[in-house]
């Protein structure tokens, strides 16, 4: 098996004097897709926030390729793509415009490339107009785009089936396979049954009172 891109050793997490998790280890291992799961209030957002540096509440450890996370942060960044619950976007901008909102800060893509990648969730004939008039389910396919023309090895992804019709679930369960098959490895919070072979499982809070600090 590959070594881990990211580990968590240890990790704990309380909020307004609730344990959401503790004792929490796993590993992220390119090729595989790691499912977050657990009942509402459980802390899988709050998880994937804290693997995305997004929330320092935590104790324990983050190690990305063996190394402390905060001796990788920058090396980290460039390698995750973090997609959070709400889809994102800027309603008064189209599709395409957001797309190219979206890449700027990590590296150039062609036009052709993001229609291509809205054309890949289903896009095509909506690429100019305002987000706002778009449907929920087709703004989370413009924020699903994203992941057509990244090239960050490590996703984080925090329900990202949510508002998809049928279709979409079966061509976004396509691309997380098709990621992991390329090397990459996706950690997804999703409430919908989502069974990829081979797909690894965080399983969070039995109880979504969770547990009283000792
Ligand atoms: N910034 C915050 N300050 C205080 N408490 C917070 C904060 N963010 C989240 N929480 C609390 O942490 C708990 C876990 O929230 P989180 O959003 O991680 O759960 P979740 O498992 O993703 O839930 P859901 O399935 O409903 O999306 C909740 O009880 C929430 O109120």
């Amino acid at each position: 098996m590959s070594s881990p891109m990211l580990q968590a050793v240890d990790l704990q997490c309380e909020r307004d004097d609730r344990i959401l998790f503790r004792g929490l280890d796993f590993s992220i291992v390119p090729g595989t897709v790691t499912r977050v799961e657990g009942p509402n209030g459980a802390g899988k957002t709050t998880l994937l926030r804290i693997l995305a540096g997004l929330n320092d509440h935590f104790s324990g450890e983050l190690l990305w390729l063996g190394e402390r996370w905060q001796s990788q942060r920058e090396a980290f960044l460039r390698n995750l793509l973090y997609l959070g619950h709400r889809p994102g976007i800027k309603p008064l901008l189209t599709p395409l415009e957001n797309l190219r909102a979206l890449t700027a800060v990590r590296r150039p893509v062609s036009d052709q490339a993001m229609k291509q990648a809205l054309d890949g969730t289903g896009l095509q004939g909506y690429y100019d107009v305002p987000c706002r008039n778009l449907s929920a389910g087709q703004q989370r396919r413009v924020a699903l785009a994203r992941l057509l023309i990244a090239d960050e090895p490590l996703w984080l992804l925090d329900e990202p089936f949510t508002a998809l019709d049928r279709h979409g679930v079966a061509g976004l369960e396509q691309l997380l396979l098709d990621h992991a098959a390329s090397g990459g490895a996706a950690v997804v919070t999703t409430h919908h049954e989502l069974a990829l072979p081979g797909m690894a499982r965080i399983t969070l809070g039995a109880s979504p009172a969770g547990e009283t600090p000792s």
